[in-house]
């Protein structure tokens, strides 16, 4: 079962425009002028419950505003979603209920003065949670995001990785079955990224939640996202698994062998060289003959160690953003 259904969504925004100047801008208070930005254009895809998959595209593709319509945020231009079973601006109180959006540019909403704790305890008043629940959930999401030292501080006095911390404690204190994360790592140093993510994986895994990822930074999609949907000028270019992906844009593999006693020579003909130093060699290989060239290489070389690799995500990715897919 699809617990997202997006078909043919569209999205213009209105935007009002004026002319640099005194006179421009009174004479806009009269004849105001727009133009339009059609920021999602017929958008389709399906994402099955318990499916990870990531939103990904280049700056100003559309996917906030996809985001945004899925949750609920922004009514259409065009076309229909369903997220689990309901129309998302409707904003009915069960589907509220059942969802979450958590965006990395605001980790968390509401009255910034409140603390965690006192936030947590609004939030559960707000999605009438069973006290008993309200706890249980509580020691856990404390306990995974490190939440402790946090619980008696003002949201407002958080760092930006606490602030993501105490987010995603508030997103998913009522077990939202649907989680729409938007960029969840954004500007979060190193080691505060890769807690976000070890707890992200975690909590797909244990509860099956259906989670819709966007994100700049390949560290989040490599370990989260086995399906990749890529748009741009709000359309989808690819929709399906990672690898493909990185097998239809880039029709090579990275043989990597490290043979003390090979000279250039003895890839001549059989592969080219990228780069070496002192007794690794970097080989480019196409896909379908990396079989071939391995097998060569081991019987006309003292091999070492080798190893076979795809192109980087960031590779491939940069190469559909400049020529498509
Ligand atoms: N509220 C708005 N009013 C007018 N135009 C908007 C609004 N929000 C977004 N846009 C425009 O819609 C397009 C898509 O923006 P959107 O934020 O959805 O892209 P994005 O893929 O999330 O980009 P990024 O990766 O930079 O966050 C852009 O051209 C943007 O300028």
């Amino acid at each position: 079962m699809s617990a997202v259904v997006v078909d043919g969504l569209s999205m213009t925004y209105r935007v009002p425009v004026r002319e640099a100047g005194l006179k421009a801008a009174f004479r806009s208070l009269v004849h105001r002028r727009y133009r339009e930005v059609e920021a999602v254009r017929d958008l389709s895809f399906e994402v099955p419950a318990g499916e990870v998959v990531g939103l990904l595209g280049p700056n100003g593709a559309g996917k906030t505003t996809a985001m945004k319509l899925m949750s609920g945020l922004l009514h259409p231009t065009a076309g229909s979603v369903e997220v689990l079973g309901f129309t998302p601006w409707q904003r009915r109180t069960p589907f509220l209920k059942q969802i979450a959006l958590v965006r990395g540019s605001q980790p968390t909403g509401g009255a910034q003065e409140l603390t965690v704790l006192d936030s947590l305890q609004y939030q559960r008043v707000l999605y009438d949670l069973p006290e008993a629940g309200y706890h249980a959930g509580l020691d856990e999401l404390a306990e995974l995001l490190e939440l402790g030292p946090l619980l008696h501080r003002q949201l407002r006095a958080l760092s930006l990785g606490e602030k993501m911390r105490a987010g995603l404690a508030l997103s998913l204190l009522y077990r939202p079955k649907v989680l729409f994360l938007d960029e969840p790592t954004l500007g979060l140093d190193v080691s505060a990224a890769a807690a976000i993510r070890r707890f992200l994986a975690a909590y797909a895994t244990q509860t099956g939640a259906t989670i819709v990822l966007t994100s700049h930074y390949m560290a989040d999609v490599e370990s989260l996202c086995r399906r990749l949907i890529l748009v741009d000028h709000g359309r989808v270019q690819y929709d399906g698994p990672r690898e493909e992906l990185a097998a239809r844009l880039s029709p090579y593999k990275l043989l990597r062998i490290s043979a003390p006693a090979a000279v250039k020579e003895d890839f001549d003909g059989v592969a080219e060289v990228v780069a070496t130093s002192g007794v690794s060699w970097d080989l480019r290989v196409p896909r379908d003959d990396v079989a071939s060239v391995t097998s060569r290489l081991l019987t006309s070389l003292d091999v070492v160690d080798l190893a076979v690799e795809e192109p980087s995500l960031e590779t491939v990715l940069d190469r559909a953003y400049r020529e498509g897919v």
